[in-house]
């Protein structure tokens, strides 16, 4: 997947790749939807090369991404290999080839920039290549007449439209004939020019309007309308459902994301809402900042919420769940939008717990409930008294408030141990956590 390619047409002032588009960046939809595709072919969506075994071929999705951003999307992408990219579109094809495992031997080569290409012809490609093609590439009928022009713009020729072909990607190859087509080299905007350019056969299949080139600014609006379109949504609000879709808010009108005048609401991905308990002191935020920084995560912490209200003297003291409810309604605004959140609070109750969870349901978001505690007590308490305060207005507890609270057991998805494991490891372990659990 090449996505190191900076969008100087496009002009965002980023990597193209990292441009949203119904709240998720191009390469997020691109690795989601060759995941898709991998995980229909035999279940297995994880990127792991797989021995030789005609009914489990080997599978691996490479990101190849700019240098100067790789942290950025290894963030984004914590389930497939991303490496750094070339200065042209063949360099970093070649960079990715070359950091595929051994055992690949059938390649698709597919634009980020052409984000939501669907599954389906992934696996088009893909069993049009197994099926005996050197190369294969999906294709649209062109609707204008087009010329060939010479250096001062006189047409030279006009090709029989009929014969013509506006090509897409992701384009397939055995890899031994891509590889040595690269060895090759010499410039070529597309993989198979390269193939063609050595003899070989190139084939055409049906192509898809869905895998469209995000490439200059009117294209985002298109491809904003067409992810709206494919998810099945219409004006009356009816959808289709599919297991990734999620719809808006739950108050009609007000939390739905970009309600236009016409009422039409565009879909989402699925975001995730992580329910982050735990006694005062067992480190929490810093987990939660930790998973922030590997994920993008809004980060709602019930603390800023109190401490804040008591600062600015909006309340005495807190008493009750004025804090939580402002937080309820934060992190639905966030997920209504298709941004995923981690909610700091220490979550004590039934009540809350039960509370917090209705707002995944109402925003039809994923929800991973971890409890984060601390099984040496005297360290927790030895973190409880060194703790200082970060907020204004924040009263950091006492060991003995620590004590007293009132915490009841619950069962969260992840107990985890804040003794044991660095908030690096903890965030690793919510994070695999949420892999197998899509
Ligand atoms: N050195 C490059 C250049 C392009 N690409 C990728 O190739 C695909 C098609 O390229 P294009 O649409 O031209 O993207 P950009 O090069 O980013 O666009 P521009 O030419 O406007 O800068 C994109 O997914 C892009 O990220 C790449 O991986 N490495
Ligand atoms: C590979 C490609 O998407 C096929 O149409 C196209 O050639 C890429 O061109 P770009 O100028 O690098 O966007």
């Amino acid at each position: 997947m090449v996505a190191a390619g900076m969008g100087v047409r496009l002009g965002a002032g980023m990597p193209k790749a990292l441009v949203r588009v119904g709240g998720r960046t191009l390469v997020e939809h691109a690795v989601d939807r060759s995941l898709r595709w991998l995980s229909s072919l035999d279940g297995a969506a994880r990127n792991e090369p797989r021995r030789r075994d005609v009914s489990k071929p080997a599978a691996a999705v490479v990101v190849v991404a700019p240098a100067t951003h790789l942290a950025e999307f290894r963030a984004l992408l914590p389930e497939v290999t991303v490496i750094p990219g070339g200065a042209e579109r063949t360099d970093s094809v070649a960079a990715g080839l070359a950091a595929l495992p051994r055992e690949v031997d059938i390649v698709l080569v597919h634009d980020a920039a052409r984000a939501l290409a669907p599954p389906a012809l992934f696996g088009a490609v893909a069993a049009a290549v197994a099926a005996g093609a050197d190369a294969v590439v999906p294709g649209l009928p062109v609707s204008d007449t087009i010329k060939q022009i010479d250096g001062t713009a006189r047409v030279v020729r006009t090709p029989d439209r009929s014969s013509l072909r506006a090509v897409q990607t992701p384009q397939g190859f055995r890899r031994a004939a891509l590889q040595a087509a690269h060895t090759r080299g010499g410039d070529a905007t597309d993989d198979a020019m390269l193939i063609e350019r050595a003899g070989g056969t190139v084939q055409v299949i049906d192509g898809d309007p869905l895998a469209m080139k995000v490439t200059l600014p009117p294209d985002i609006e298109a491809a904003e309308r067409m992810l709206a379109r494919a998810s099945g949504l219409s004006r009356s609000g009816e959808r289709r459902r599919g297991p990734r879709e999620v719809f808006g808010g739950a108050e009609r009108g007000r939390n739905f994301v970009g309600c236009r005048s016409g009422g039409d609401r565009i879909e989402t991905a699925r975001p995730t809402l992580v329910i982050l308990g735990g006694l005062p002191g067992t480190g929490k935020t810093t987990l939660a900042r930790a998973l922030a920084r590997r994920i993008p995560l809004a980060h709602i912490r019930v603390d800023t919420i109190e401490a804040t209200l008591v600062h600015t003297g909006l309340a005495d003291k807190i008493t009750g769940p004025e804090g939580y409810a402002v937080a309820f309604r934060m992190a639905g605004d966030q997920l209504a939008l298709g941004l995923s959140v981690v909610a700091d609070t220490v979550n004590p109750m039934p009540e809350t717990r039960d509370w917090w969870r209705d707002v995944a349901t109402t925003h039809h978001a994923r929800v991973v409930e971890v409890e984060l505690h601390c099984s040496d007590s005297a360290l927790h308490e030895r973190r409880v008294g060194e703790r200082e305060s970060d907020i204004p207005g924040l009263q950091v507890p006492t060991w003995q408030h620590v004590l007293d609270r009132e915490y009841h057991p619950w069962s969260p998805d992840l107990r985890l141990d804040a003794a044991t494991s660095t908030p690096d490891e903890l965030a690793d372990t919510v994070i695999d956590w949420m892999r197998s659990h899509p």
